[in-house]
């Protein structure tokens, strides 16, 4: 589905990926994990073409998006949704707004069917009434809601999560994670989600991967990734100070 075959990426002297290989399986909810500032975000950019790597390849449905010219990237792009750290909805804009964008730019929908899918979007990811508010009046879960509504209208096949719970409380991040869950199973998308939510993120993912020094150095599922014996992995899962993770 999504490969990245010897990926590297440099930024001036700062090695973020040293020829890092990793599979993302078409279907699943694969959840990327790491020290903070070891290069996730740079990852998911790679995988949407939003970054090119200095060298290496990236995979998307077997086509190699690292060669392609802007407008076919842009119709790769298509097959992706993206929940961003900040949700990154606009504030001028309400939540109808907000979520209709998408639709108005990227369809012939008229006026009234694009309502019906707004409605519909909003009530899978259990919002409703909330059309003419603004951002700023929403809670930071509601505006992950949000987010995640306008993610999921196009039906993208492939949805890229940054840190979706990142600032929630500990109850509107399950609820957010088990919303995640439901959706995936009922719309079949393949799922990469950066997250720090460590364990709460190995209860819905199928796959985690570990990123560290510019290379994923292991990846199976959360029970497997739980049980290693890899020291990183180890000390990184169990927040654990002592080990071959230096702080700075
Ligand atoms: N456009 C850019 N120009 C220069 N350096 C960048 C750029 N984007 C990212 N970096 C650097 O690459 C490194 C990895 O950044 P990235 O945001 O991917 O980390 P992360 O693992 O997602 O961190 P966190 O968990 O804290 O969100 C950082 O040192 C960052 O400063």
């Amino acid at each position: 589905m999504i490969k990245l075959v010897d990926v590297e990426k440099s930024f001036d002297s700062q090695v973020v990926l040293n020829k890092l290989n990793l599979e993302i399986p078409a279907g699943k909810i694969t959840a990327i994990i790491g020290p903070s500032g070891e290069g996730k975000s740079v990852l998911l950019k790679h995988m949407i073409g939003l970054m090119k790597p200095d060298s290496g390849t990236v995979f998307v449905e077997g086509e190699d998006i690292t060669v392609m010219r802007r407008h076919v990237l842009n119709r790769v792009r298509e097959k992706f949704g993206m929940l961003f750290q900040n949700a990154a909805l606009f504030d001028s804009m309400t939540v109808f707004e907000n979520v209709a964008f998408p639709l108005e730019e990227k369809t012939s929908l008229s006026r009234l069917e694009i309502r019906d899918k707004v409605h519909e979007a909003l009530e899978h990811v259990g919002l409703k009434g909330v059309d003419r508010k603004y951002p700023d009046e929403l809670s930071g879960g509601m505006k992950k809601r949000v987010g995640l509504a306008r993610a999921l209208l196009l039906n993208p096949r492939i949805i890229l999560f940054d840190e979706p719970t990142t600032g929630l409380d500990p109850i509107i991040c399950r609820a957010i994670h088990q919303l995640i869950k439901d959706t995936h199973t009922r719309f079949g998308f393949t799922a990469v989600i950066v997250s720090h939510e460590i364990p709460e993120i190995f209860d819905i993912s199928d796959n985690v991967a570990m990123l560290y020094r510019g290379r994923i150095i292991e990846m199976g599922t959360p029970e497997a990734i739980q049980r290693s014996e890899q020291p990183v992995v180890k000390q990184f899962i169990s927040g654990s100070l002592e080990g071959p993770i230096q702080f700075v």
